[in-house]
């Protein structure tokens, strides 16, 4: 496509009745420079934008003829003021056979070929990464000295060398922010800075002294050419966020809708909505009475398990609970993991318990400290955990949520019975549909694990327990109890590691950790137990009336490997150390880790389209947060009065235009990529015509920007801060 820029000039449009209206169009005027957007004289933007006026008009002459021939006529009218309009208006001869083609040209076609402007790629690419060229800039909060370009005329005039060893100083710090936002400006003409030649640690340094106080920029704050980048010099960026399509690698695994994708993957917002819902439930006080406000540095404490539900747990021969609290310090949540009744006699515990809070891996619940409490009413001992929203037992996810318990493990085997008790004569895979007695669905037998979900979990706790091991300790937790899932596939945690350790210790051992070796042989038994457990779907199956006849299910249902895996664990023959399972993993390790990384592209394929949403919603906060405040109507900052009513013609010109024949015209595309354009500080132009209290003029995006910042900057101490403050993610919406 040919180089397109967008010259928004006046045009007063037929239909649009009101004293006002944006348009785009052809010739612009070349403001003097005290006349621009009434900006004071010495304000860099006025300067940059005068400039950049006029280097279009004598540069770009041709280049904004052309266009006027390729691209078709439009009249678009804003309706929601009476007495201002907004229209899209492109002199040529050409009809406006598509609105909505046409708009998107402008919107986002007419970009392509640009430069980028300083501020364009910097929300997302940072220098380091992209190698792009420094001083990419950020909008999403203050101006920061690197997203300033500074305006050509006035910095012409004086430029000094130095480099990082000899400091600059000046009147006011040097690296204090300027208004502009994302405007890209060129070196100035004919005037370049002068750089020490040979030192390649030079810097060079334009100064520019406002009202008595001295601006100091280096060239690279100053401007950016992409043909200076050393590995990207044949590549041009756009000057504006647009959302890019899924990456194909993405959507090949997904299932492709025709919609186009703008926000996450509904599955995936579901599962963190319905997460982060659970995180923040409160309990219901009529069902728990008795709950504390507080325990230790911890409030907010709500139980994970229902009321009624206390008995003494077979692991720890204690009655347990466990509750999710808030830490009063960082606000973040835990599982608080209290025993119920015990008394802690000896604090040479802490030393096993140091070991256990440095232990971090993917597939533990991290333990953070352990205190004792008597808010309870007893004395209690409480560990305090990560904490997994939703998270669930694999024992209430595997063995009780079947439909199989209680007798599910005898049905199981009165189905092995029927089908005959010899080992060798079925194959894993024909084995349910082959033998009457059996359910079988896509050659899984019911009540019996997917062989690949078994080595999925095998994979994820063995590399728990092997670092466990590596660190001098042992898990003893591994039961189907005591392994949470934490989401709704397959990720696991080991649970309530630790535990054993407090409530077991001896003080009067010489060596307290003498007998983890023995612990870590007990850790491979209690694997295996897990394997046939989890393979049979229920506990029964390691009873020992019952085990023999779990071995010949898994014999007779599941691989070669996974058969000998378990012999191996329970037998004498078993594995010495946990590196030992390895080999018998083998090639899975693969599968494993090509769906984690499968897992991880689509996360981040997510991400992206997160970030821009993200970033258009602040957008939009700002603007809204200063349009339509008729109550403020004397206050000249506000946009129902004088230079600040732009602000509301441009929101009318982003969200209520208006077809020739007065239908309302939406379109996604138009709306993202103005917000887009605002944000990066487009120096493309939106018309503003016949305000009553404005001259005519075209506006720059970045001057729209310019105007939100700056009275954002002034009333958000004032009228927002106190909103946004209480809000708890007040950073999202980083108005300041
Ligand atoms: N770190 C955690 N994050 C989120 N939920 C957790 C966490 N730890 C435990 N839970 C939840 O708390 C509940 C109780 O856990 P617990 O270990 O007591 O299970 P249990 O089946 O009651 O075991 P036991 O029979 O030994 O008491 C479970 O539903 C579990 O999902």
């Amino acid at each position: 496509m040919d180089p397109i820029f967008l010259n928004l000039g006046i045009q007063p449009s037929a239909s649009a009745v009101g004293s006002s209206s944006v348009s785009i169009d052809g010739a612009i005027p070349s403001p003097s420079l005290n006349q621009i957007n009434g900006l004071p004289q010495e304000s860099k933007l006025a300067t940059y934008i005068s400039n950049r006026q006029l280097s279009l008009q004598t540069v770009q002459p041709g280049i904004n003829s052309s266009r006027q021939n390729h691209i078709g006529h439009q009249h678009i009218v804003s309706s929601s003021q009476q007495s201002s309009s907004i229209s899209l208006n492109q002199s040529s001869g050409v009809h406006a056979s598509s609105l909505t083609k046409s708009l998107a040209a402008l919107g986002l076609d007419s970009v392509t070929p640009r430069k980028p402007s300083l501020s364009t790629l910097s929300d997302f690419i940072s220098p380091a990464t992209a190698n792009i060229g420094p001083a990419l800039s950020h909008s999403a909060s203050t101006p920061s000295f690197q997203s300033f370009s500074a305006p050509t005329a006035t910095l012409a005039s004086s430029h000094v060398t130095t480099s990082p060893s000899s400091p600059i100083r000046g009147h006011s710090p040097p690296l204090e922010p300027s208004p502009i936002r994302g405007v890209s400006a060129p070196p100035p003409n004919g005037k370049a800075p002068t750089v020490s030649v040979g030192d390649s640690s030079a810097v060079s340094t334009y100064q520019e002294n406002v009202r008595g106080t001295t601006y100091f920029y280096t060239a690279q704050d100053m401007s950016y050419n992409p043909s200076n980048a050393p590995s990207q010099n044949s590549l041009l960026f756009l000057p504006y966020h647009v959302a890019p399509p899924t990456p194909p690698h993405i959507h090949h695994f997904k299932s492709s809708t025709n919609s186009p994708q703008f926000f996450m993957g509904d599955e995936l917002r579901n599962e963190i909505i319905e997460r982060q819902v659970l995180s923040m439930a409160q309990p219901d006080p009529d069902q728990y009475p008795d709950l504390p406000r507080e325990i230790d540095m911890y409030h907010d404490i709500v139980p994970l398990e229902p009321p009624n539900s206390l008995h003494k747990s077979s692991m720890f021969g204690y009655a347990t609970s466990a509750y999710k609290a808030t830490n009063m310090k960082t606000g973040l949540y835990y599982c608080l993991y209290r025993i119920h009744g015990y008394r802690l006699t000896n604090t040479k515990v802490t030393h096993i318990v140091d070991i256990w809070k440095s232990l971090q891996h993917s597939n533990l619940t991290h333990l953070r400290e352990v205190f004792t409490t008597k808010e309870f009413g007893d004395n209690s001992i409480v560990f305090v955990y990560d904490y997994f929203p939703g998270a669930e037992t694999l024992c209430s996810r595997h063995f009780f949520n079947l439909g199989l318990a209680p007798n599910g493990w005898e049905r199981l085997a009165a189905s092995l019975n029927a089908a005959g008790t010899s080992s060798s004569s079925a194959t894993p895979t024909t084995f349910g549909s082959a033998r009457p007695g059996l359910d079988s669905r896509n050659g899984v037998v019911k009540g019996m694990m997917p062989e690949t979900m078994l080595w999925n979990y095998i994979i994820q706790l063995t590399g728990a327990v092997r670092a466990i091991h590596t660190q001098g300790l042992a898990c003893r937790t591994l039961d189907a109890s005591k392994i949470l899932l934490i989401d709704n596939k397959s990720r696991i945690r080991i649970n309530c590691c630790g535990i054993l350790d407090v409530l077991n210790f001896d003080p009067n051992a010489v060596n307290p950790l003498a007998g983890v070796h023995t612990y870590q042989q007990e850790d491979l038994v209690n694997l295996g137990k897990l394997i046939v457990s989890l393979s049979c779907g229920s506990n029964l199956a390691l009873q020992r009336e019952n085990i023999s006849t779990a071995i010949d299910l898994i014999n007779r249902h599941y691989s070669r490997d996974l058969a000998t895996l378990v012999v191996c664990l329970l037998t004498s023959q078993r594995v010495k150390s946990i590196n030992d399972v390895m080999p018998i993993i083998g090639a899975r390790f693969y599968t494993a880790l090509e769906s984690a990384t499968q897992r991880g592209d689509t996360y981040e394929a997510e991400l992206g389209k997160e970030i821009h949403n993200g970033r258009l919603f602040r957008i939009l906060t700002k603007l809204n947060a200063i349009v339509d405040r008729p109550q403020l109507n004397q206050d000249t900052g506000w946009s129902e009065t004088g230079d600040r009513f732009m602000l509301k013609l441009f929101r009318d010109y982003i969200f209520h235009q208006q077809t020739e024949d007065g239908h309302p015209w939406l379109d996604f595309g138009h709306i993202v990529s103005v917000l887009n354009k605002l944000d990066c500080g487009s120096t493309d132009k939106v018309k503003i015509l016949g305000m009553s209290n404005v001259t005519e003029r075209a506006e720059h995006f970045n001057s729209f920007l310019f105007r939100v910042e700056e009275v954002l900057r002034k009333i958000v101490p004032r009228n927002l801060g106190g909103v946004f403050d209480s809000q708890k993610r007040c950073d999202v919406l980083a108005l300041n």
